[in-house]
């Protein structure tokens, strides 16, 4: 009889998950791609539990059995959790934090995924606790879908996740979100709240309020001329409507809240549409193509990074 044949290696033995239970306040898209990871790497969590303040978010999320426990309330899904993460529109961070802040267990962590962050850290700062570290950060990755369906397990692999922890967030809570978001394959990044909003207004608020925009005067004109201009949109202005299809209360909240950084961002941009329309104008060869080989430029470079 033969022996069986040894392991050539030795298994990695099991992580301790970083957090007893995790609760996910508003299982959307980003909400449900945190329970769908989390099922699927024990590392992350014991247990689970979600909840949506929409009764039908609740039932789907049963159905999909996307978390251990879908309770009826944010508090009651809050009271037992090691970690609240609350994945609900940027302008509800500030009630739902003054709902779960109030029962969650000392020592506890609080953290969000919102879009933007000087808004969320002032509208959280009311209901803060001393013995409740509050970390706020913003995972660098999503689509324009929305809703529990939408989301899938490796939405955060290879993406940013910023973290800006204000200067009274401790460190080690700082550290297991940071594990938290690495464990689910993201990258880390630490930044003030300030510099994040002046980023994300430039990389993805800016490129949104463009997106809509263009659509809306695609569309006026198609009304006005009574023409099919859209029926002809080929793959640039496709590329448009993708983004523009994206959740409308979402953007409400992320415009309002980062509006001094956006306009000012705006401003920027439009300064620099003006120096094109210049250009155009005055027959400049050499300064569009200087523009479009920038374009050409940076495009290569993020390809590059993304597979590095
Ligand atoms: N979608 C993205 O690309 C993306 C990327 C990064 C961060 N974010 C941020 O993540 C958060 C969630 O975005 P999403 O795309 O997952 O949205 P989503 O619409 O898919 O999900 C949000 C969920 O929150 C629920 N909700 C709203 N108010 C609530 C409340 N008061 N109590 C409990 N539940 C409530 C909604 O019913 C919904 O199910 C937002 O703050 C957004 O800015 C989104
Ligand atoms: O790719 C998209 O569709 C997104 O809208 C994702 C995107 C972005 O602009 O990059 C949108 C908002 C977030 O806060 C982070 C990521």
């Amino acid at each position: 009889m033969t022996s069986p044949t040894p392991p050539t290696h030795e298994p990695s033995p099991p992580r301790e998950p970083l957090f007893g239970t995790l609760a996910v306040i508003g299982p959307g898209h980003i909400g449900s791609s945190v329970l769908r990871r989390a099922r699927l790497e024990p590392a992350l969590a014991g247990r689970l539990v979600t909840t949506d303040a929409s009764a039908e978010v609740r039932q789907i999320a049963r159905t999909l059995a996307l978390a251990d426990e879908v309770a009826d309330t944010a508090a009651d899904a809050a009271r037992a959790a090691d970690c609240v993460m609350l994945c609900v529109p940027v302008g509800a961070m500030g009630a739902v934090a003054a709902e779960v802040l109030p029962v969650m267990k000392p020592g506890a962590i609080l953290t969000d995924v919102g879009s933007t962050k000087a808004s969320i850290i002032a509208d959280i700062a009311p209901y803060l606790r001393d013995d409740v570290p509050f970390v706020p950060a913003h995972p660098m990755a999503g689509r324009e879908f929305s809703g529990p369906d939408s989301g899938f397990p490796t939405l955060f692999e290879n993406r940013w996740c910023l973290m800006t922890p204000t200067p009274d967030t401790p460190d080690d809570a700082i550290a297991r979100i940071q594990a938290l978001w690495e464990r689910m394959g993201a990258r880390t990044r630490r930044m003030d709240a300030a510099h994040h909003d002046k980023v994300c207004a430039i990389v993805s608020h800016l490129p949104h309020l463009l997106a809509f925009t263009i659509c809306g005067t695609a569309d006026d004109l198609a009304e006005e001329t009574r023409s099919e201009v859209l029926d002809f949109a080929a793959s640039g202005f496709r590329d448009f409507t993708r983004i523009a299809a994206s959740n409308p209360v979402m953007w409400r909240d992320i415009f309002l809240n980062n509006r001094e950084a956006l306009l000012e961002m705006l401003a920027r941009f439009t300064e620099d549409a003006q120096a094109m329309a210049r250009a155009i104008r005055w027959g400049d060869a050499e300064f569009i193509v200087d523009r479009v080989e920038r374009g050409r430029r940076i495009r290569r470079s993020l390809l590059e990074n993304q597979q590095a």
